[in-house]
Formats: structure tokens, C-alpha cells, sequence
């Protein structure tokens, strides 16, 4: 994969089999993202993407953010009806999932006010709104505190029965999943069961 004449991804080969749980870790620059964005473009209906920085609308509330899982699937009109005045259906399917991530009572409150933590559980949400086979994940813990990082991990895993994940922490990428690939100068260095990756080829990976 290229930038214009910058190759980021050279002679990548991946088979991630449903109901995988990896994590793409190294340095910053290495290709996860590029990687990650490339793995959505296959199939992009049937997966959901948290973005490292939510890219949430923070003049919206809570239910709209979610509700943006799925503006694909809806009519322009049945949009913007939702918009101004959200359907009792579009409730009923939306509110169990703020519930569930402790949003319950942030349902009609703007993105724009919440906490970092709860933003993240706002795009969680939306994943978990859209549905499909993988949800796949891009540094989507990096700016919270370090009890955050384990609730909202926790979480993420348990958005999908398949789930992909770019990292910063090895820590989190060894508990939280199954399978850890690591990335270096634009290729593969490992890719290995989590509890298989070695001290030696950690140091490799971030040398
Ligand atoms: N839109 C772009 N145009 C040109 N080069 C880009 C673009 N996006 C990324 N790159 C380059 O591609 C390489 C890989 O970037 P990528 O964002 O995939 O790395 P990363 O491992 O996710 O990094 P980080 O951990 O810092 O997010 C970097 O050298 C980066 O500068």
C-alpha cells in the first residue's frame, strides 16, 4: 500500500479467520492504521470502525452519534425526522445499548460535554449500533486514564465476535487478545498467539 510514492505496507499476507481477536502493534508510523483502514475497505458494510479520535459530532447528543452506526441503512428522510425529533423504534433499539455503557442518563446530552471516556463509550456505541461480523478498532484507548483503558478495552472485545485492534500497549494487547501482529518497516515482523510473543522480539519490534 502507497501514500503517492511513499510505500507504507510491502508484501503484507494476512488471514484473519471470524472470531479472531488481534491487535496490531509498533512504533508510531509503522502501518497500523494504514493496515486497519485497508482491512475495512474490504468489507466495509459488514464491519464497524471506532476511530482513534471518535469522529464523533459534538454538537449532537448521544443518541444521534449512535444513531450514525446506521445512516447507511435509513432513507435520507427517516434521517432527518430522527434529526429533529428521534422515532419511539430508534429509541427502543438505541437506549439498551447506552444503557449497557453507561450512558443511560447522557442519552440526550451533547457529545461535546461528556468526558473522554464517555466519548469513547459514545463510539463503542455506535460499532455496537451498526453491527456486522468484526469491529475493528484504532488506538481506541490511547488518551484515557489507565482504569478507563481496562473498562473500555473490556468492552471493545466484547463489541464483536471478531475484533481488530491498532495498539500503543503491549500490556494490553497480551490480555486483551488472542493473536498480536507486529508491524516494522512496513512489514510483518511477528505474528504470533498472545501469550507467545517474546521479550527478544518486543525489543526487536520497538528498537
Ligand atoms: N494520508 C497520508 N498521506 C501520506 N502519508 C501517510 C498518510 N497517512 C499515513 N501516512 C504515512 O504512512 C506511514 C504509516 O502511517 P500509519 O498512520 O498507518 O502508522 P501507525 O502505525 O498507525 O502510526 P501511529 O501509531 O502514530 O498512529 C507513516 O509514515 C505516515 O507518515
Amino acid at each position: 500500500m502507497a501514500y503517492g510514492d511513499t510505500v507504507v505496507l510491502r508484501g503484507i499476507s494476512l488471514t484473519i479467520k471470524a472470531g479472531e481477536k488481534v491487535a496490531l502493534i509498533g512504533r508510531s508510523g509503522a502501518g497500523k492504521t494504514t493496515l486497519l483502514r485497508r482491512l475495512y475497505q474490504l468489507n466495509p458494510r459488514d464491519c464497524a470502525f471506532i476511530h482513534q479520535h471518535q469522529a464523533l459530532v459534538p454538537q449532537l447528543s448521544v443518541f444521534h452519534n449512535i444513531y450514525m452506526g446506521r445512516l447507511d441503512h435509513h432513507s435520507v428522510w427517516t434521517n432527518v425526522l430522527n434529526l429533529i425529533r428521534p422515532s419511539a423504534k430508534h429509541r427502543a433499539e438505541i437506549e439498551p445499548i447506552a444503557a449497557h455503557l453507561g450512558l443511560a442518563d447522557k442519552l440526550f446530552t451533547r457529545v461535546g460535554e461528556l468526558s473522554g471516556g464517555q466519548q469513547q463509550r459514545v463510539g463503542i456505541g455506535r460499532a455496537l449500533y451498526r453491527g456486522g461480523q468484526v469491529v475493528m478498532a484504532d488506538e481506541p484507548v490511547s488518551s484515557l486514564d489507565v482504569v478507563q483503558r481496562e473498562e473500555i478495552m473490556q468492552l471493545i472485545v466484547e463489541a464483536g465476535s471478531t475484533v481488530i485492534s491498532s495498539l500503543h500497549s503491549v500490556s494490553l494487547s497480551q490480555r486483551f487478545f488472542d493473536r498480536v501482529i507486529g508491524l516494522k518497516d512496513s512489514q510483518i515482523l511477528f505474528d504470533l498467539p498472545a501469550d507467545s510473543v517474546s521479550n527478544a522480539q518486543l525489543a526487536e519490534l520497538y528498537c
